[in-house]
Protein backbone atom coordinates (compact mmCIF):
# COMPACT_ATOMS: atom_id res chain seq x y z
CA UNK A 1 0.00 0.00 0.00
CA UNK A 2 1.63 3.77 -0.81
CA UNK A 3 1.49 6.05 1.83
CA UNK A 4 -0.76 8.95 1.23
CA UNK A 5 0.10 10.78 4.53
CA UNK A 6 2.94 10.53 6.28
CA UNK A 7 4.24 12.03 9.64
CA UNK A 8 7.75 12.07 10.85
CA UNK A 9 7.86 12.54 14.35
CA UNK A 10 6.07 15.51 14.56
CA UNK A 11 5.78 17.62 17.59
CA UNK A 12 3.60 20.36 18.89
CA UNK A 13 3.41 22.66 21.97
CA UNK A 14 1.38 25.04 23.31
CA UNK A 15 3.20 27.96 25.01
CA UNK A 16 5.18 24.89 27.06
CA UNK A 17 2.69 22.44 27.30
CA UNK A 18 3.63 19.30 24.64
CA UNK A 19 0.09 18.31 22.96
CA UNK A 20 1.90 16.59 20.27
CA UNK A 21 4.76 14.39 21.58
CA UNK A 22 6.44 12.75 18.90
CA UNK A 23 3.81 11.35 16.30
CA UNK A 24 5.02 9.08 13.58
CA UNK A 25 2.79 6.74 11.24
CA UNK A 26 1.93 6.01 7.76
CA UNK A 27 -1.96 6.30 6.21
CA UNK A 28 -2.04 4.12 3.35
CA UNK A 29 -3.56 5.08 0.10
CA UNK A 30 -7.26 4.89 -0.13
CA UNK A 31 -7.36 3.55 3.61
CA UNK A 32 -9.94 4.44 6.11
CA UNK A 33 -7.83 5.64 9.17
CA UNK A 34 -9.59 6.50 12.65
CA UNK A 35 -7.11 8.75 14.77
CA UNK A 36 -9.25 8.04 18.66
CA UNK A 37 -8.69 8.58 21.78
CA UNK A 38 -9.87 10.52 24.84
CA UNK A 39 -10.44 14.43 24.88
CA UNK A 40 -7.67 16.74 24.85
CA UNK A 41 -5.25 13.76 23.47
CA UNK A 42 -4.37 15.79 20.36
CA UNK A 43 -6.28 14.32 17.57
CA UNK A 44 -7.86 17.28 16.50
CA UNK A 45 -4.40 19.24 16.51
CA UNK A 46 -3.41 16.73 14.37
CA UNK A 47 -5.51 16.59 11.99
CA UNK A 48 -5.30 20.59 11.47
CA UNK A 49 -1.56 20.07 11.52
CA UNK A 50 -2.03 17.56 8.43
CA UNK A 51 -4.59 20.16 7.16
CA UNK A 52 -2.21 23.28 7.34
CA UNK A 53 -4.54 24.99 9.83
CA UNK A 54 -2.14 24.37 12.26
CA UNK A 55 2.07 24.80 12.19
CA UNK A 56 3.69 21.65 13.27
CA UNK A 57 6.29 22.49 15.85
CA UNK A 58 9.00 19.87 14.55
CA UNK A 59 8.86 16.86 12.25
CA UNK A 60 7.89 16.00 8.79
CA UNK A 61 4.57 15.36 7.09
CA UNK A 62 4.38 14.13 3.38
CA UNK A 63 1.53 13.88 1.65
CA UNK A 64 2.29 11.97 -1.84
CA UNK A 65 5.48 11.33 -0.85
CA UNK A 66 5.55 15.36 -0.91
CA UNK A 67 6.68 17.30 2.22
CA UNK A 68 3.86 19.49 2.52
CA UNK A 69 3.98 20.86 6.00
CA UNK A 70 5.43 24.28 4.86
CA UNK A 71 2.41 24.59 2.37
CA UNK A 72 -0.73 26.62 2.88
CA UNK A 73 -3.66 24.87 3.59
CA UNK A 74 -5.14 25.15 -0.45
CA UNK A 75 -1.93 24.20 -1.79
CA UNK A 76 -2.27 20.89 -0.30
CA UNK A 77 -5.19 19.28 -1.98
CA UNK A 78 -6.98 18.10 0.89
CA UNK A 79 -10.36 18.61 1.77
CA UNK A 80 -11.43 18.98 5.39
CA UNK A 81 -15.42 18.25 6.89
CA UNK A 82 -15.82 19.38 10.40
CA UNK A 83 -17.98 19.01 12.92
CA UNK A 84 -20.10 22.47 12.49
CA UNK A 85 -21.12 22.28 9.02
CA UNK A 86 -19.58 25.87 8.12
CA UNK A 87 -22.32 25.89 5.42
CA UNK A 88 -23.03 29.81 3.71
CA UNK A 89 -26.23 30.47 4.89
CA UNK A 90 -26.93 33.25 2.26
CA UNK A 91 -26.17 30.67 -0.30
CA UNK A 92 -28.56 27.98 -1.85
CA UNK A 93 -27.21 24.04 -1.18
CA UNK A 94 -25.88 24.74 -4.91
CA UNK A 95 -24.27 27.40 -4.32
CA UNK A 96 -22.97 26.35 -1.48
CA UNK A 97 -21.22 22.92 -3.78
CA UNK A 98 -19.84 25.20 -6.48
CA UNK A 99 -18.54 28.06 -4.41
CA UNK A 100 -14.67 26.62 -3.56
CA UNK A 101 -14.64 25.53 -7.16
CA UNK A 102 -15.67 29.10 -8.83
CA UNK A 103 -13.38 31.09 -7.04
CA UNK A 104 -10.17 28.17 -8.58
CA UNK A 105 -11.50 29.18 -12.06
CA UNK A 106 -12.81 25.56 -12.81
CA UNK A 107 -14.76 25.35 -15.97
CA UNK A 108 -17.97 25.80 -15.29
CA UNK A 109 -19.03 22.73 -17.55
CA UNK A 110 -16.73 20.94 -14.66
CA UNK A 111 -18.38 22.54 -11.80
CA UNK A 112 -21.77 21.46 -12.92
CA UNK A 113 -20.58 17.66 -13.59
CA UNK A 114 -18.66 17.57 -10.13
CA UNK A 115 -21.77 19.01 -8.29
CA UNK A 116 -24.04 16.84 -10.11
CA UNK A 117 -21.98 13.81 -9.57
CA UNK A 118 -21.87 14.49 -5.74
CA UNK A 119 -25.32 15.24 -5.32
CA UNK A 120 -26.04 11.88 -6.63
CA UNK A 121 -23.79 10.05 -4.38
CA UNK A 122 -24.94 12.02 -1.29
CA UNK A 123 -28.57 11.75 -2.77
CA UNK A 124 -29.54 15.72 -2.07
CA UNK A 125 -30.09 16.26 -5.68
CA UNK A 126 -33.55 17.24 -4.67
CA UNK A 127 -32.10 19.94 -2.41
CA UNK A 128 -29.99 22.26 -4.19
CA UNK A 129 -32.16 25.30 -4.00
CA UNK A 130 -32.86 24.96 -0.54
CA UNK A 131 -30.91 27.21 1.96
CA UNK A 132 -29.03 25.66 4.71
CA UNK A 133 -31.70 26.60 7.36
CA UNK A 134 -34.20 24.63 5.48
CA UNK A 135 -32.01 21.52 6.28
CA UNK A 136 -31.83 19.23 8.88
CA UNK A 137 -28.81 18.41 10.48
CA UNK A 138 -28.18 14.96 8.30
CA UNK A 139 -28.88 16.93 5.11
CA UNK A 140 -26.55 19.56 6.33
CA UNK A 141 -23.67 17.72 6.67
CA UNK A 142 -24.17 15.61 3.47
CA UNK A 143 -23.95 18.90 2.04
CA UNK A 144 -20.57 19.59 4.14
CA UNK A 145 -19.23 16.31 2.76
CA UNK A 146 -19.99 17.33 -0.95
CA UNK A 147 -18.32 20.46 -0.56
CA UNK A 148 -14.80 18.09 0.27
CA UNK A 149 -16.01 15.66 -3.14
CA UNK A 150 -16.64 18.37 -5.84
CA UNK A 151 -12.75 19.41 -4.76
CA UNK A 152 -11.61 15.51 -5.41
CA UNK A 153 -9.19 15.57 -2.84
CA UNK A 154 -6.29 13.70 -2.04
CA UNK A 155 -7.44 12.95 0.91
CA UNK A 156 -10.15 13.91 2.91
CA UNK A 157 -10.16 14.88 6.60
CA UNK A 158 -13.37 14.88 8.99
CA UNK A 159 -13.05 15.91 12.48
CA UNK A 160 -15.93 14.69 14.75
CA UNK A 161 -18.47 14.97 11.69
CA UNK A 162 -21.19 13.16 13.41
CA UNK A 163 -21.12 14.52 16.75
CA UNK A 164 -23.60 17.28 16.31
CA UNK A 165 -26.39 14.38 14.86
CA UNK A 166 -28.76 12.44 16.95
CA UNK A 167 -28.10 8.64 17.86
CA UNK A 168 -30.18 7.18 15.53
CA UNK A 169 -28.71 9.45 12.34
CA UNK A 170 -25.55 9.32 13.64
CA UNK A 171 -25.49 5.13 13.11
CA UNK A 172 -26.82 6.04 9.65
CA UNK A 173 -24.38 8.17 8.37
CA UNK A 174 -21.53 6.04 9.76
CA UNK A 175 -22.52 3.57 7.47
CA UNK A 176 -22.96 6.08 4.66
CA UNK A 177 -19.50 7.39 5.39
CA UNK A 178 -18.42 3.94 5.17
CA UNK A 179 -20.25 3.62 1.88
CA UNK A 180 -18.96 6.68 0.43
CA UNK A 181 -15.25 5.89 1.36
CA UNK A 182 -15.75 2.13 -0.60
CA UNK A 183 -17.14 4.17 -3.43
CA UNK A 184 -14.60 6.65 -4.42
CA UNK A 185 -11.86 4.85 -2.92
CA UNK A 186 -9.95 7.85 -1.23
CA UNK A 187 -7.92 8.36 1.56
CA UNK A 188 -10.07 8.88 4.76
CA UNK A 189 -8.57 10.47 8.25
CA UNK A 190 -11.21 10.69 10.35
CA UNK A 191 -10.83 12.28 13.91
CA UNK A 192 -13.42 10.63 16.66
CA UNK A 193 -13.35 9.97 20.63
CA UNK A 194 -16.23 7.02 19.88
CA UNK A 195 -14.38 3.92 19.93
CA UNK A 196 -17.26 2.49 18.58
CA UNK A 197 -17.32 5.14 14.99
CA UNK A 198 -13.64 4.01 14.93
CA UNK A 199 -13.91 0.17 15.58
CA UNK A 200 -16.76 0.35 12.85
CA UNK A 201 -14.93 2.75 9.90
CA UNK A 202 -11.97 2.27 10.23
CA UNK A 203 -9.68 0.04 8.25
CA UNK A 204 -6.61 1.07 10.96
CA UNK A 205 -7.29 2.96 14.05
CA UNK A 206 -4.55 5.12 15.45
CA UNK A 207 -5.19 5.06 19.60
CA UNK A 208 -4.16 8.58 20.87
CA UNK A 209 -3.26 9.56 24.30
CA UNK A 210 -1.69 12.42 25.62
CA UNK A 211 -0.08 13.22 22.40
CA UNK A 212 1.22 10.12 21.80
CA UNK A 213 0.61 6.95 19.96
CA UNK A 214 -0.11 3.96 21.64
CA UNK A 215 -1.08 1.01 19.13
CA UNK A 216 -1.41 1.56 15.75
CA UNK A 217 -3.75 -1.73 13.37
CA UNK A 218 -7.02 -3.06 11.96
CA UNK A 219 -9.97 -2.69 14.39
CA UNK A 220 -10.20 -6.38 15.36
CA UNK A 221 -5.89 -6.70 15.85
CA UNK A 222 -6.31 -3.87 18.53
CA UNK A 223 -9.26 -5.40 20.58
CA UNK A 224 -7.94 -8.93 20.48
CA UNK A 225 -4.49 -7.92 20.89
CA UNK A 226 -4.49 -4.63 22.57
CA UNK A 227 -0.56 -3.65 23.07
CA UNK A 228 -1.20 -2.05 26.71
CA UNK A 229 -4.02 -1.93 29.24
CA UNK A 230 -5.26 1.72 27.82
CA UNK A 231 -5.68 -0.06 24.37
CA UNK A 232 -7.49 -2.65 26.58
CA UNK A 233 -9.60 -0.48 28.67
CA UNK A 234 -10.64 1.77 25.66
CA UNK A 235 -11.42 -0.08 22.94
CA UNK A 236 -14.92 -2.66 23.50
CA UNK A 237 -18.20 -2.04 24.98
CA UNK A 238 -18.66 -2.54 28.53
CA UNK A 239 -14.95 -2.21 28.56
CA UNK A 240 -12.91 -5.55 29.60
CA UNK A 241 -12.11 -5.80 33.50
CA UNK A 242 -9.08 -5.78 35.08
CA UNK A 243 -8.47 -7.77 37.87
CA UNK A 244 -5.07 -7.40 39.92
CA UNK A 245 -3.07 -10.86 40.07
CA UNK A 246 0.56 -12.68 41.00
CA UNK A 247 2.33 -14.96 39.45
CA UNK A 248 2.01 -18.25 40.48
CA UNK A 249 3.63 -21.22 38.62
CA UNK A 250 2.26 -24.82 39.32
CA UNK A 251 4.32 -27.57 38.09
CA UNK A 252 5.51 -25.58 35.45
CA UNK A 253 2.05 -24.53 34.05
CA UNK A 254 1.06 -20.50 34.39
CA UNK A 255 -0.46 -19.70 37.29
CA UNK A 256 -2.27 -16.26 38.38
CA UNK A 257 -3.31 -16.38 42.39
CA UNK A 258 -6.74 -14.48 42.56
CA UNK A 259 -6.72 -14.11 46.47
CA UNK A 260 -8.34 -17.24 48.76
CA UNK A 261 -5.62 -19.78 47.34
CA UNK A 262 -7.55 -19.70 44.22
CA UNK A 263 -5.76 -19.28 41.33
CA UNK A 264 -6.15 -19.22 37.62
CA UNK A 265 -4.42 -21.83 35.52
CA UNK A 266 -3.43 -20.76 32.29
CA UNK A 267 -2.29 -24.11 30.36
CA UNK A 268 0.43 -23.59 27.45
CA UNK A 269 0.76 -19.98 28.28
CA UNK A 270 3.91 -18.31 30.05
CA UNK A 271 5.20 -14.63 30.30
CA UNK A 272 8.36 -13.90 30.66
CA UNK A 273 8.41 -12.57 34.54
CA UNK A 274 9.55 -14.36 37.45
CA UNK A 275 6.79 -15.66 40.67
CA UNK A 276 5.50 -13.25 42.38
CA UNK A 277 5.71 -10.75 39.74
CA UNK A 278 2.21 -8.49 39.88
CA UNK A 279 0.11 -8.89 36.67
CA UNK A 280 -3.11 -7.35 35.58
CA UNK A 281 -5.62 -10.11 34.27
CA UNK A 282 -7.69 -8.71 31.47
CA UNK A 283 -11.11 -10.27 30.60
CA UNK A 284 -13.83 -8.96 28.55
CA UNK A 285 -17.18 -8.79 29.45
CA UNK A 286 -18.32 -11.46 26.57
CA UNK A 287 -15.62 -13.56 27.68
CA UNK A 288 -16.14 -14.40 31.22
CA UNK A 289 -18.42 -16.97 31.59
CA UNK A 290 -21.25 -18.11 34.32
CA UNK A 291 -20.16 -21.36 35.71
CA UNK A 292 -17.27 -23.62 37.44
CA UNK A 293 -14.30 -21.48 37.62
CA UNK A 294 -11.89 -19.57 40.12
CA UNK A 295 -13.48 -16.00 40.83
CA UNK A 296 -16.52 -16.07 43.39
CA UNK A 297 -18.84 -13.14 42.56
CA UNK A 298 -22.60 -11.66 43.51
CA UNK A 299 -25.04 -10.32 40.83
CA UNK A 300 -25.59 -6.85 41.78
CA UNK A 301 -27.82 -5.81 38.61
CA UNK A 302 -28.96 -7.11 34.87
CA UNK A 303 -29.37 -4.82 32.04
CA UNK A 304 -31.75 -6.81 29.67
CA UNK A 305 -31.16 -5.47 26.02
CA UNK A 306 -32.41 -8.15 23.97
CA UNK A 307 -30.14 -8.94 21.39
CA UNK A 308 -27.59 -9.42 25.13
CA UNK A 309 -27.87 -8.74 28.34
CA UNK A 310 -25.09 -6.74 30.73
CA UNK A 311 -24.39 -8.25 34.17
CA UNK A 312 -23.47 -6.28 36.75
CA UNK A 313 -21.46 -8.33 39.28
CA UNK A 314 -19.14 -7.60 42.17
CA UNK A 315 -15.97 -9.47 43.35
CA UNK A 316 -15.43 -10.81 46.46
CA UNK A 317 -12.51 -8.21 46.87
CA UNK A 318 -15.16 -5.30 46.41
CA UNK A 319 -14.67 -4.69 42.58
CA UNK A 320 -16.77 -4.61 39.92
CA UNK A 321 -16.73 -6.99 37.30
CA UNK A 322 -19.44 -7.28 33.90
CA UNK A 323 -20.32 -9.77 32.01
CA UNK A 324 -22.16 -9.86 28.36
CA UNK A 325 -24.36 -12.71 27.55
CA UNK A 326 -26.03 -12.79 24.09
CA UNK A 327 -29.75 -13.03 24.52
CA UNK A 328 -31.69 -13.17 27.53
CA UNK A 329 -29.54 -14.22 30.73
CA UNK A 330 -31.28 -16.17 33.90
CA UNK A 331 -28.88 -14.35 36.22
CA UNK A 332 -31.03 -12.38 38.94
CA UNK A 333 -29.36 -9.36 41.44
CA UNK A 334 -28.76 -11.59 44.52
CA UNK A 335 -27.00 -14.34 42.65
CA UNK A 336 -23.80 -16.14 43.96
CA UNK A 337 -22.08 -17.41 41.13
CA UNK A 338 -18.67 -18.54 40.18
CA UNK A 339 -16.87 -17.05 37.20
CA UNK A 340 -14.45 -18.46 34.97
CA UNK A 341 -12.29 -17.16 32.80
CA UNK A 342 -11.59 -19.38 29.40
CA UNK A 343 -7.99 -18.71 28.73
CA UNK A 344 -7.63 -17.96 25.48
CA UNK A 345 -9.70 -14.98 25.94
CA UNK A 346 -7.21 -14.13 29.29
CA UNK A 347 -5.24 -10.66 28.45
CA UNK A 348 -2.12 -10.49 31.27
CA UNK A 349 -0.45 -6.91 31.49
CA UNK A 350 2.43 -6.34 33.63
CA UNK A 351 3.17 -3.71 36.14
CA UNK A 352 3.45 -0.53 33.69
CA UNK A 353 0.21 -1.89 31.78
CA UNK A 354 2.14 -3.36 28.62
CA UNK A 355 0.19 -6.71 27.37
CA UNK A 356 2.99 -9.72 28.32
CA UNK A 357 2.28 -13.97 27.21
CA UNK A 358 0.02 -13.28 24.06
CA UNK A 359 -0.73 -16.29 22.13
CA UNK A 360 -0.11 -16.39 18.65
CA UNK A 361 -2.89 -18.09 17.45
CA UNK A 362 -5.60 -15.39 19.08
CA UNK A 363 -7.78 -15.04 15.32
CA UNK A 364 -8.88 -18.68 15.76
CA UNK A 365 -10.31 -18.39 18.84
CA UNK A 366 -11.49 -15.13 18.00
CA UNK A 367 -12.62 -14.98 14.85
CA UNK A 368 -15.85 -16.74 14.34
N1 LIG B 1 -4.81 26.90 20.53
C1 LIG B 1 -4.46 26.23 21.63
N2 LIG B 1 -3.79 26.82 22.63
C2 LIG B 1 -3.42 26.15 23.73
N3 LIG B 1 -3.69 24.85 23.94
C3 LIG B 1 -4.37 24.19 22.99
C4 LIG B 1 -4.80 24.84 21.79
N4 LIG B 1 -5.45 23.93 21.03
C5 LIG B 1 -5.43 22.79 21.72
N5 LIG B 1 -4.79 22.92 22.90
C6 LIG B 1 -4.52 21.86 23.89
O1 LIG B 1 -3.89 20.80 23.22
C7 LIG B 1 -4.36 19.56 23.69
C8 LIG B 1 -4.90 18.74 22.55
O2 LIG B 1 -6.07 19.36 22.05
P1 LIG B 1 -6.94 18.73 20.86
O3 LIG B 1 -8.07 19.65 20.57
O4 LIG B 1 -6.05 18.38 19.75
O5 LIG B 1 -7.47 17.41 21.55
P2 LIG B 1 -8.56 16.40 21.06
O6 LIG B 1 -7.99 15.05 21.27
O7 LIG B 1 -9.01 16.73 19.69
O8 LIG B 1 -9.71 16.65 22.11
P3 LIG B 1 -11.31 16.72 21.92
O9 LIG B 1 -11.80 15.34 21.65
O10 LIG B 1 -11.74 17.23 23.27
O11 LIG B 1 -11.57 17.70 20.82
C9 LIG B 1 -5.37 19.86 24.78
O12 LIG B 1 -4.69 19.77 26.00
C10 LIG B 1 -5.78 21.27 24.48
O13 LIG B 1 -6.17 21.93 25.65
Amino acid sequence: MMAAIELRDVRKSFQSLEVIRGISLTVGEGAFTVFVGPSGCGKSTLLRMIAGLEEIGSGEIRIDGRRCDHLLPAARGLAMVFQSYALYPHMSVGQNLRFGLENLKVPKAEIDARVARAADILEISHLMKRRPSQLSGGQSQRVAIGRAIVKEPKAFLFDEPLSNLDAELRVKMRGELVALHRRLGSTMVYVTHDQVEAMTMADQIVVLREGAVEQVGAPIDLYARPANQFVAGFLGAPQMNFVKSRIERQDGCLGLALGEGTSLVLPGRDVALPDGAPVTIGIRPEHAEIGDGPLKARVETTEILGSETVIHARLQSGQGFTLARRGISGAKAGDDVMLALPAPFVHLFDENGIAVGATPDWRRDYVR
